[in-house]
């Protein structure tokens, strides 16, 4: 598994860095739960660990706006992003998540082919009027994503694990890794987590609060970044 931190800018992206994160996803939970920071802050958290590990940006929560979200994708492309995250959030059927996935990754992919595209659905899509994560595996694969992934939609302390059990991530994981793409769990993880999912085996795993001690307002503390990398 590896491991993808979260932070909102370059001293918390040092952090991340030195305590071993694989994946430094640069985002701003002001606006929402895959919230899109500035271009020059993802380029500063480039430079910040000087391209020492992938970097991954998040492009917002979006509702259906597949020409919005095909340019935001593009500019966090072109700021650095090696790895571009769209949350499907006011996307509620498969035809509208195909539209918004294919346009999204063209626009990527014509730019850069070898930048990867992250597939985000919500664990917790039935409070959110979400489209449901089980159906974005073969969504995916038919537009062309790299990576499908759940977060939580609403960070009000409930884990993806409130909304889907262990079999569902299985599931879920399993499916993706059926289409032949790679699989990212996310959603208030904590440290007592980490036994069940080493047995569900996502390729990645996404957090924030546990490494900012509990609190995803606090900051990113590179000490608990390196005991769960030693943990996992
Ligand atoms: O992509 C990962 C998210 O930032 C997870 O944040 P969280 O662990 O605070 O829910």
């Amino acid at each position: 598994m590896k491991l993808l931190i979260s932070p909102i800018n370059p001293e918390e992206a040092i952090a991340a860095y030195e305590g071993g994160a694989d994946i430094v996803d640069v985002k701003n939970p002001k606006e929402g739960s895959l919230g899109a920071n500035f271009p020059w802050i993802i380029s500063s958290v480039k430079e910040s660990i000087n391209a020492g590990k992938p970097i991954s940006a998040t492009i917002g929560d979006f509702n259906f706006k597949p020409g919005t979200a095909s340019l935001a994708a593009l500019g966090a492309a072109v700021a650095g992003a090696d790895y571009i995250k769209v949350g499907l959030y006011d996307v509620q059927t498969e035809e509208q998540a195909l539209e918004m996935l294919t346009n999204i990754t063209k626009s990527v992919k014509n730019y850069d082919p070898t930048k990867k595209v992250v597939a985000s659905g919500y664990s917790d899509y039935e409070r959110i009027n979400s489209i449901n994560p089980q159906l974005l595996p073969a969504i995916g694969a038919k537009a062309g994503v790299d990576v499908v992934m759940v977060d939580t939609g609403i960070k009000d302390g409930r884990s993806t694990f409130e909304f889907m059990d262990e079999e569902e991530l299985t599931k879920f994981t399993s499916a993706i890794r059926a289409v032949g793409l790679q699989s990212a769990l996310a959603g208030t993880l904590k440290f007592e987590d980490l036994p069940v999912l080493k047995r569900i085996q996502p390729d990645i795993i996404g957090v924030r609060g546990m490494v900012c001690g509990g609190d995803r307002t606090s900051c990113i503390k590179a000490e608990l970044v390196d005991k769960l990398k030693n943990e996992m």
